[in-house]
């Protein structure tokens, strides 16, 4: 029997390109994802609160939880770890809820390892000057970090190919639009199948 579990979604891409600003933007309308915060060991934003933007951790906390298999997927980024909490997701999943992971591209393939059903969703910047004036307007990186990010982030893209979705971000009402979109016929059509499935087993044999 098919598993009545909830769907695993990954909002993915480069840093700056906006994945927070289109997952807030998710989350103020009505849904019914819930959202996995992530595990790092980077340093608190002014304004970041821990276990709401992130809960964090020192380096040391970060290994044990490695260690001890919590994490269900973890990437070292730029000189620190990220990693995703194992027991919200899959109790989340489990209980039927819909969970959406906002991580960066190393993570998000350990993930498609593990959970090929997941709906992978690539947000893709209008070019690398637009994400890097993104990444530096946002004002939350020094001037190394930028390169370091946007480094990165061409890697980042070349994986694009890996995802079953990928959604420009020029413009964010556009771009939340297409993500909202994805969700929703992803859900359909999983409910379709599994309505379709119970109607097959449903018929006596002759
Ligand atoms: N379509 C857009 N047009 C212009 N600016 C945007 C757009 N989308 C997001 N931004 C801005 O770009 C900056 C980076 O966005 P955001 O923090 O959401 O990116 P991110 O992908 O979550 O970054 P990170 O991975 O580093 O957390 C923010 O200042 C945000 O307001
Ligand atoms: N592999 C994972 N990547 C994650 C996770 N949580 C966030 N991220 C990504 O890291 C970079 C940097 O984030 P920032 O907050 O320092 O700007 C960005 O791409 C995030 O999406 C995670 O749990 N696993």
């Amino acid at each position: 029997m098919i598993e009545e579990k909830g769907i695993l979604f990954i909002l993915s891409g480069p840093s700056g390109v906006g994945k927070g600003t289109v997952r807030k933007e998710i989350f103020n309308r009505k849904n019914n994802l819930k959202y996995s915060i992530s595990m790092t060991t980077r340093k608190m934003r002014p304004g970041e609160k821990d276990g709401v933007d992130y809960f964090f951790k020192t380096k040391e906390e970060f290994q044990e939880l490695i260690r001890q298999n919590k994490l269900l997927e973890y990437a070292k980024y730029v000189d620190n770890y990220y990693g995703t909490p194992r027991e919200y997701v899959e109790d989340m999943l489990a209980a039927g809820h819909d969970v959406l992971l906002e991580i960066e591209v190393q993570g998000a393939l350990q993930v498609k390892k593990n959970f090929p059903d997941g709906v992978f969703i690539f947000l893709l910047p209008p070019s690398l000057e637009e994400l890097k004036n993104r990444i530096v307007r946002r004002g939350t990186e020094t001037d190394s970090l930028v390169r370091n990010r946007l480094a990165e982030a061409k890697k980042e893209i070349r994986m694009m190919d890996n995802y079953d979705y990928a959604v420009l971000n020029d413009d964010i009402d556009r771009a939340v639009e297409n993500v909202r979109t994805i969700i929703a016929s992803e859900h359909l059509k999983r409910e379709r199948v599994e309505k379709q499935y119970k109607k097959i087993l449903e018929v006596e044999l002759p």
